[in-house]
C-alpha cells in the first residue's frame, strides 16, 4: 500500500495513489501486444540504462495499454465540452509529461512510450520533445549568473515553454521548439523541431510538473506546463542510486562524448577515474542534488503514475494515480 500522507491534526489524509510491485503490474498488460524486438530496446535505450524485453513488457506494455485506454477517454471529454459549447471538435492532441532527475533515465522512458503508442492499432502520429531546447542559452545564463543553476526553474525560458506546448494542445497546424545540444552543453543556434499536430505528444525534462508561477502583480498563479497534460510520469529512484548513475555514466562519456573536441566536457576525456570521479561528484552535489530536492521531487505527487527504480536501474514498483 503507499503511504499515507500525514496531516499535522486529524487523521492522515488517504493517498491518491495505488502502489503494486512489479509481478502484480505486468499482469494488467492483459492481451496488450508486444511489436518491439531485441534490436528495437538496444535503439532506445539510454546510456547506463538497463531497460530490456522483460520490463517492456512487464512495465511498459501495462502502461501503453493504460495509456490507449486514457486517450480514448480523453478524446470523449474533449468531445462532450465541445458539444456542449456547440462548437465542431477540432482535433487536440495527446500530452503525456514525463519527470524526473537528471541521469534517472526520464528518456529512455520517453523514447520507449513514443514507440509503443506509434504501434498502437490506430498508429497514431508521434512527436517526442525534451524541455532542454527551452534552457536559455549560455551567454544569457552567463550574463544572469546561472551557469551554475543549469535545469533549475530560472534557467528556462519558461514562458516560451508554456506557449509552445499550450499552442500545440491548441491543434496550431505548426509549431517550433528550439533544440539543445548535450555535446556543445548549449542552444543550437538556428536549429529547430517542427510540431505538425500530432496525435500525441511527449515533452519530457526536469521540470514539466512544476507547479505555476506566482503572477509577478499578484493576481494569483497563472497557468502551468503541466495544465495542458493528459498523463504524467515522475521516473523515481533513490537519491543515491541516481547519484551513482550520474557517476558512472560521467565515466563512460569519457570514452565516447567526451572524446569528441566538440564537447563542453573535452577536457574531462583524459581524466584518471578518481579525477573524473571528483568531477562528477563535484557538477551533482553542486548542481542537480540540489535541483532534485528543491524543484523535482516535490513535483512528484502531481503526476499520475510514478515508476519506482531499483539501485539495478530497473523498475520495481508502480504507483498509480486513482482518485
Ligand atoms: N555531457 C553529456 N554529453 C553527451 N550526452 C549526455 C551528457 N549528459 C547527458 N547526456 C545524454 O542526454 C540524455 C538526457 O540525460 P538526462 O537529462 O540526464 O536525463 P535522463 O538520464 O533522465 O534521461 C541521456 O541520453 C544522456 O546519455
Ligand atoms: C540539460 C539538463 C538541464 C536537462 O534538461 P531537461 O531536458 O530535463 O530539461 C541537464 O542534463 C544538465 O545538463 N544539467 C546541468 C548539470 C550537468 O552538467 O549535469
Amino acid at each position: 500500500m503507499p503511504p499515507m500522507a500525514s496531516s499535522p491534526s486529524g487523521p492522515p489524509i488517504p493517498s491518491p495513489y495505488v502502489e503494486l510491485d512489479r509481478d502484480d503490474w505486468a499482469r494488467l498488460r492483459d492481451q496488450h501486444p508486444m511489436h518491439l524486438d531485441a534490436a528495437d530496446i538496444e535503439r532506445l535505450r539510454g546510456l547506463g540504462d538497463r531497460l530490456d524485453m522483460a520490463e517492456v513488457e512487464q512495465v511498459y506494455l501495462p502502461i501503453s495499454r493504460l495509456l490507449s485506454f486514457y486517450e480514448r477517454a480523453t478524446a470523449r471529454l474533449h468531445q462532450v465540452t465541445t458539444d456542449f459549447l456547440d462548437e465542431r471538435a477540432a482535433r487536440t492532441p495527446f500530452l503525456i509529461g514525463v519527470a524526473g532527475s537528471v541521469a534517472v533515465g526520464k528518456s529512455t522512458t520517453a523514447r520507449i512510450l513514443a514507440e509503443l503508442i506509434r504501434r498502437w492499432d490506430t498508429r497514431p502520429s508521434v512527436e517526442l520533445v525534451t524541455t532542454d531546447g527551452f534552457l536559455h542559452a549560455n551567454a544569457v545564463l552567463e550574463r544572469r549568473g546561472l551557469m551554475g543553476r543549469k535545469g533549475f526553474p530560472e534557467s528556462y525560458d519558461r514562458r516560451a515553454l508554456l506557449r509552445f506546448v499550450s499552442e500545440v494542445k491548441a491543434g496550431r497546424a505548426e509549431v517550433r521548439a528550439p533544440v539543445y545540444s548535450h555535446l556543445v552543453y548549449d542552444i543550437v543556434p538556428d536549429e529547430q523541431i517542427v510540431v505538425r499536430r500530432p496525435d500525441v505528444l511527449v515533452v519530457e525534462g526536469l521540470n514539466v510538473l512544476q507547479p505555476p508561477r506566482a503572477h509577478p502583480n499578484g493576481r494569483g498563479p497563472g497557468l502551468a506546463v503541466s495544465d495542458f497534460f493528459d498523463f504524467s510520469v515522475y521516473v523515481d529512484a533513490h537519491v543515491g542510486d541516481i547519484k551513482r548513475w550520474y557517476v558512472e555514466r560521467f565515466l563512460s562519456l569519457r570514452r565516447t562524448a567526451f572524446a569528441d573536441p566538440e564537447s563542453h566536457f573535452h577536457r574531462y576525456a583524459s581524466l584518471s577515474d578518481e579525477a573524473a570521479v571528483d568531477v562528477a561528484v563535484d557538477i551533482w552535489d553542486s548542481i542537480n542534488a540540489p535541483n532534485l530536492m528543491e524543484n523535482i521531487l516535490p513535483t512528484r505527487s502531481r503526476a499520475t503514475l510514478v515508476l519506482l527504480k531499483g539501485p539495478e536501474h530497473t523498475v520495481d514498483r508502480v504507483r498509480l494515480r486513482r482518485l
